[in-house]
């Protein structure tokens, strides 16, 4: 279902609006110009519509989630949101959903989440996806998998033909010791899809990135389909030293893409 009039999923907060949508009604009328954070805004907006009173909600990472969050945490403020609990995907997202005041658990006392909202990087045509560019994977699928409903959030740019089509990074967790150990095992896992693995860094010196839970992250490239997912998932959670890898294999239930047409809102068949 495409749905034409981005604008008005994002008319609430015109300060992100650029362009002709913010010129006089007497300007000459010219395309509207968005970015792809307003995309991401108009995603998480749409989503935010799903959220009722009393829900446990999985509150995502990333530029995209962050967006839901914030609205979650104006709706909350306005009185129009009440009763909700979330459980926060990251450290970040739960410093950021303590500054807006969402009150916060997890999954060891709400081991079922009624709604989850979270970005992904890539979105394959069934729905499966890659997530954890943004380091938070392990968190992110502890909670997702136990959620009724996962909507997942993004612009159009992360819509693939397939599972690493973007030839950007599909992030893997290990353990950091003997990680360059565990780098060589997934790269030879897929040697037939010409697999390089890096070990994710930050910083000039290049340190290891360190995920919230003191884990590394090599991330995977593919220069090409890798095939099966299911068993591609098997074989790398099978190496000892291995603790999760990004793909979320049937667990979006609703895809929301936002983009130069408008939303368009997919569900799992
Ligand atoms: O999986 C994630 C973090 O681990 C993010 O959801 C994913 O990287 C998308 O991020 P963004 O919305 O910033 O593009």
């Amino acid at each position: 279902m495409a749905i034409p009039y981005l604008p008005k999923f994002i008319a609430s907060d015109t300060s992100s609006m650029v362009g002709p949508l913010l010129a006089p009604s007497s300007a000459p009328l010219s395309p509207p110009i968005f970015t792809q954070d307003d995309f991401k805004k108009a995603a998480a907006y749409k989503a935010v519509e799903f959220v009722h009173s009393g829900m446990v909600l999985g509150l995502g990472t990333g530029s995209t989630a962050r967006h839901a969050v914030d609205r979650i945490g104006d709706l909350l403020r306005q009185g129009k949101l009440k009763d909700i609990v979330g459980i926060p995907t990251s450290k970040k997202t739960y410093d950021q959903a303590v500054s807006l005041g969402i009150p916060l658990s997890d999954l060891d006392s709400h081991p079922v989440i009624d709604l989850a909202i979270d970005g992904a990087d890539e979105v394959d045509p069934d729905l499966n996806l890659v997530k954890g560019r943004g380091g938070s994977l392990l968190r992110e699928k502890m909670v997702e998998c136990v959620c009724k409903k996962f909507i997942v959030i993004v612009d159009e740019s992360k819509l693939v033909d397939f599972i690493g089509g973007s030839g950007l990074a599909m992030p893997v967790e290990v353990v950091p010791y003997c990680w360059k150990f565990t780098a060589v095992r997934l790269q030879n896992l897929f040697k037939d899809s010409g697999c390089v693995g890096k070990l994710r860094t930050v910083g000039e010196n290049g340190e290891p990135y360190v995920t919230d839970n003191e884990n590394y992250i090599v991330d995977l490239y593919f220069n090409k389909d890798i095939g099966d997912l299911n068993v591609a998932s098997d074989r790398i959670l099978r190496l000892a030293g291995v603790v999760e890898h990004g793909m979320f294999l049937d667990m979006a239930t609703t895809v929301i893409v936002a983009g130069e047409l408008g939303i368009t809102i997919k569900d799992k068949q």
